[in-house]
């Protein structure tokens, strides 16, 4: 069973269609990337999931069941507007959370201990939220997403505002959810941590789904670019749309070479091994997920 499935979801404000004819699902166990630039939809479709809205169209199942509060025992929720009770102590806070998720009071305040712990704030378990660090407010508020352990971890824009260390952090805080089993879902508009976690991404744009799969078919949708030493212009071999020199001409000479969408390397090397083509040096550039969005949502536009 997914996790997470939503079928044909549509979101409107007015005239505004916010989400439009969204689908995707997402598996236990997986890191599951949601991303978008300002305004495409992602914070609209993650309330849609967690019954703050409803959908004016399509489906949405979570862990086999409709959105609503039933499912709160088995979810975890990091908003993206952060907020806590201030006069709380971060234990209590915790603890609270995990009570308003069917936990026991023992239970909770086990966890909530255990959390403190692997967060490095044991020694502010008493200690209330007005006088936390931001830093150290941002990691309660983690906590309080995962006190539950849940099945299905939804994150809104969870790095934003964090040190690159709590940045860390939280990543290993994903990564140990999914190996326990959980769907972790986050948005986010920074490819780096999308690049370090994601087994499957999905990228949106203005309400649609432009992408979704594994990052190496991501990086498919762009022209394979190699870096190649050769004797002779790289022109005109088979699969090459694009070459363009890079140091001084001479017996050798640098290019920077690009493939056709889905090229394969391999078979231009056999080639050129097969024909007498003098290479020196061979490498291929692997494109980051930032040129793979600004590709893809760069099309989109045009
Ligand atoms: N309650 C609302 N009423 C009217 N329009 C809304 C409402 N909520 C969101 N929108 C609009 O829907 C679009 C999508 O917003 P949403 O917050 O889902 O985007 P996002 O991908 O989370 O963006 P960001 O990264 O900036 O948070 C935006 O144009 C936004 O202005």
């Amino acid at each position: 069973m997914d996790a997470l499935r939503l079928d044909g979801v549509v979101k409107r404000f007015g005239d505004f269609t916010a989400v439009d004819n969204l689908s995707f699902a997402v598996a236990p166990g997986e890191v599951f990337g949601f991303l978008g630039g300002n305004g495409a939809g992602k914070t609209t479709s993650l309330r849609m999931v967690l019954d703050i809205l409803r959908p004016d169209a399509g489906n949405i199942s979570v862990l086999g069941r409709a959105p609503g509060r039933a499912n709160s025992a088995m979810l975890g929720f990091l908003p993206e507007e952060r907020g806590l009770y201030r006069s709380m102590t971060a234990l209590d806070t915790i603890v609270y959370f995990g009570r308003l998720k069917g936990m026991t009071p023992s239970d909770a305040r086990g966890e909530g201990k255990a959390l403190l712990e692997r967060f490095g704030l044991q020694d502010f378990a008493k200690t209330t939220v007005d006088k936390l660090s931001k830093g150290m407010a941002q990691k309660v508020q983690l906590a309080t997403a995962v006190v539950n352990r849940p099945q299905l971890l939804i994150l809104d824009e969870p790095f934003s505002g964090l040190d690159p260390v709590n940045q860390g952090l939280l990543e290993d805080e994903i990564v140990r959810a999914a190996k326990g089993g959980a769907a972790v879902v986050f948005s986010t508009h920074v490819m780096q941590h999308a690049e370090r976690l994601c087994d499957r991404l999905l990228l949106l744009a203005r309400g649609k789904k432009l992408f979704e799969g594994t990052q190496d078919e991501a990086r498919a949708t762009l022209p394979v670019e190699l870096h190649l030493s050769a004797k002779q212009s790289p022109t005109g071999l088979p699969g090459v749309i694009d070459a363009q020199p890079l140091g001084e001409a001479g017996a050798w000479r640098d290019w920077s070479v690009r493939l056709a969408p889905g090229g394969d390397p391999g078979d231009l090397l056999e080639h050129c091994t097969a024909q007498g083509f003098a290479l020196r040096r061979f490498e291929q550039r692997r494109a980051s997920l930032h040129e793979v969005f600004l590709h893809i949502v760069g099309g989109e536009a045009r």
